[in-house]
């Protein structure tokens, strides 16, 4: 067997555990076939950082290592190094994305490393294996097999926390995942004044999470009896029981039905307990649709979504009827706590509301977008506390009102959210350190008496502190102190190459 020699004047002491010396690398992918030299000091106790770095068997060596029977996946992979893992995946030997269940729950961080050799090395740039992304010291025991494939690392972002803010009688920071500079500050300057006003208070009209699926009849008047079964009494409750039969928490509230053609629509309605519960009805409305089946042999399911829920996709349906938690949340503030703390009038604040949430908003032909930005301040809590972040689109829908109060002295405002749509189990409620943000709301997990209440509790927070949000920022436009507090708090220091800086027509102000 022919032999590369190892091109590097590096001592074996001063290697990390994880840089690798590349133009080694690039010697081994030139010749897979060919091994590298033993480690010098090739006495039995080299470490696996010597072994990487020293000793690269061919790929030959390497198949008959892997592919022996004797030995299971994980115990075979445990005697190849890194680079010889890489080497078995650059030669479709492994599959990138078994790299977890191939190691073994014991060596789920090297599954990671690994891949992100592997993923770097086939890529453009090639920047991936030494990139500041982060991968170590992460808990993928969490993450495998329940948020997220082809892991190669996880993305920060800075968590600030708002408030406390007085909800309901209970005082609750407020955890905000953002990369918008302000976005705390203008959230706790609400927080501050709905305080001095005795806090928000909230009422949860609405708990139900829907989908809608589109089910394909022969002819329309078949479509008509499969909706006259379904919206009858015999025919519902056969329905609930099957979806029942598959959680001990999702519960059947009601069913929609809509026809267009012979095409059917049913909107299922079912409480979730503490989780945002999108697999659990899913789960149910599949198997009340086979109940169906039996009924209607010629029923075809086209998708368990058909977009009649409707989930992750704007759509005036859930704007109407609700979509998980809707929420109204009320306050008083006192006129000179507007005037000191918001550094506005009572009576600037509610022209401002009427004439942008609501005229422009009109105007702009919206659909639940009556606000200025309560995704701002949903998305944030969602992102710290392990929401399913595309459910932002439905779950910002907010209607901000205010009016003049006590003789026109104090505000009166509210915002009313009817589709939060947030769990405590769950997605990546999972996460240690989204767990960890729970866990200071009081919400983390399941309720221990009450299934269900953590969710409304969290959901009632968000609308609260959607609140102080909307005070603030409509505060400050009308107070004309936007882009004063932006430029404080939200500008990067960007470098950008000379040569593709616009030349500009005078000096920048
Ligand atoms: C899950 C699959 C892909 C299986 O699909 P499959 O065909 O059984 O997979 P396969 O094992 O034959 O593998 C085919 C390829 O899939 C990929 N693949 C396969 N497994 C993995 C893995 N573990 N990690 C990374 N990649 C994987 C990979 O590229 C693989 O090729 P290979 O690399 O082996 O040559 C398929 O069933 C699927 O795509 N399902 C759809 C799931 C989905 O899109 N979920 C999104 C969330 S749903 C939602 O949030 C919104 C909703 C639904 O409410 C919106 C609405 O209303 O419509
Ligand atoms: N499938 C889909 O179409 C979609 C999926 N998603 C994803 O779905 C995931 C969330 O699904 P979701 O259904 O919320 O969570 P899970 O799929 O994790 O289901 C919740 C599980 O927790 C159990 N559970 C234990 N205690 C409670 C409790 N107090 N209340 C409620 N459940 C409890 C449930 O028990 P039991 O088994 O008895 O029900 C169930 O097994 C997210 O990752 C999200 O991104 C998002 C959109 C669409």
């Amino acid at each position: 067997m022919s032999t590369l020699t190892a091109q590097s004047s590096t001592t074996t002491t001063s290697f990390s555990a994880h840089a690798l010396d590349l133009k080694l690398k690039q010697v081994r992918l030139a010749h897979p076939e060919q091994s590298l030299p033993s480690p010098p000091s090739s006495n039995g106790a080299s470490s696996p950082v010597e072994r990487d770095y020293f000793y690269l068997r061919s790929l030959k060596e390497c198949v008959e290592i892997y592919e022996d029977e004797n030995r299971g996946k994980s115990e075979s992979l445990a005697m190849l190094s890194d680079e010889e893992v890489v080497l078995l995946a650059d030669n479709g030997k492994v599959a990138p994305h078994a790299l977890e269940k191939l190691f073994g729950m014991n060596e789920l961080e090297r599954a990671v490393r690994v891949r992100r050799a592997i993923i770097s090395r086939s890529s453009a740039t090639k920047t991936l294996e030494s990139s500041s992304i982060p991968y170590e010291n992460y808990d993928y025991s969490r993450v495998i097999g329940a948020c997220c494939e082809n892991v190669v690392g996880y993305i920060p972002i800075p968590l600030g926390v708002a408030g406390p803010l007085n909800v309901d009688g209970t005082s609750f920071p407020i955890p905000m995942a953002t990369a918008e500079g302000t976005l705390v500050a203008s959230t706790s300057r609400g927080c501050k004044a709905l305080n001095a006003g005795g806090g928000v208070s909230t009422v949860l009209v609405g708990d139900a999470m829907t989908r809608g699926p589109a089910i394909d009849f022969p002819s329309i008047k078949v479509a008509a009896q499969a909706k006259a079964w379904v919206d009858s009494a015999e025919g519902y409750a056969e329905m609930k029981a099957a979806f029942e039969s598959t959680s001990r928490f999702a519960k059947l509230k009601s069913l929609k039905t809509a026809m267009a053609g012979r095409t059917m629509y049913i909107r299922f309605a079912t409480t979730t307990g503490d989780a945002m519960g999108m697999n659990m009805i899913s789960k149910g409305t599949e198997k009340a649709l086979d109940a169906m089946q039996a009924r209607f042999p010629s029923m075809v399911v086209l998708a368990l979504s058909g977009n009649y829920c409707t989930d992750k996709k704007p759509a005036a349906i859930n704007w109407i009827e609700g979509r998980g938690k809707s929420v109204v949340a009320e306050a008083v503030i006192p006129g000179h706590v507007v005037k000191t703390v918001l550094k506005t009038t009572v009576g600037d604040l509610c022209n401002l509301n009427v004439k942008k949430n609501l005229i422009g908003s009109a105007m702009a032909g919206s659909i639940g977008g009556f606000n200025a930005h309560a995704s701002n301040i949903l998305t944030a809590i969602f992102l710290a506390t392990g929401q399913d972040p595309a459910q932002n689109v439905e779950s910002s829908m907010c209607m901000t009102l205010m009016e003049p109060t006590n003789n026109g002295e104090d505000l009166l405002c509210s915002v009313t959210m009817p589709c939060i749509e947030v769990g405590t189990v769950g997605g990546g409620t999972v996460l240690a350190a989204q767990q960890g943000v729970l866990e200071m709301l009081g919400v983390k997990g399941a309720h221990p008496q009450h299934p269900g209440k953590n969710a409304q509790t969290l959901a009632r927070v968000i609308a609260s502190a959607v609140l102080a949000g909307e005070l603030s920022l409509l505060s400050a436009l009308a107070a004309g102190h936007l882009i004063k507090a932006h430029m404080a708090h939200n500008r990067s220091q960007v470098t950008t190459p000379a040569a593709s800086v616009p030349v500009t027509p005078g000096p920048r102000v």
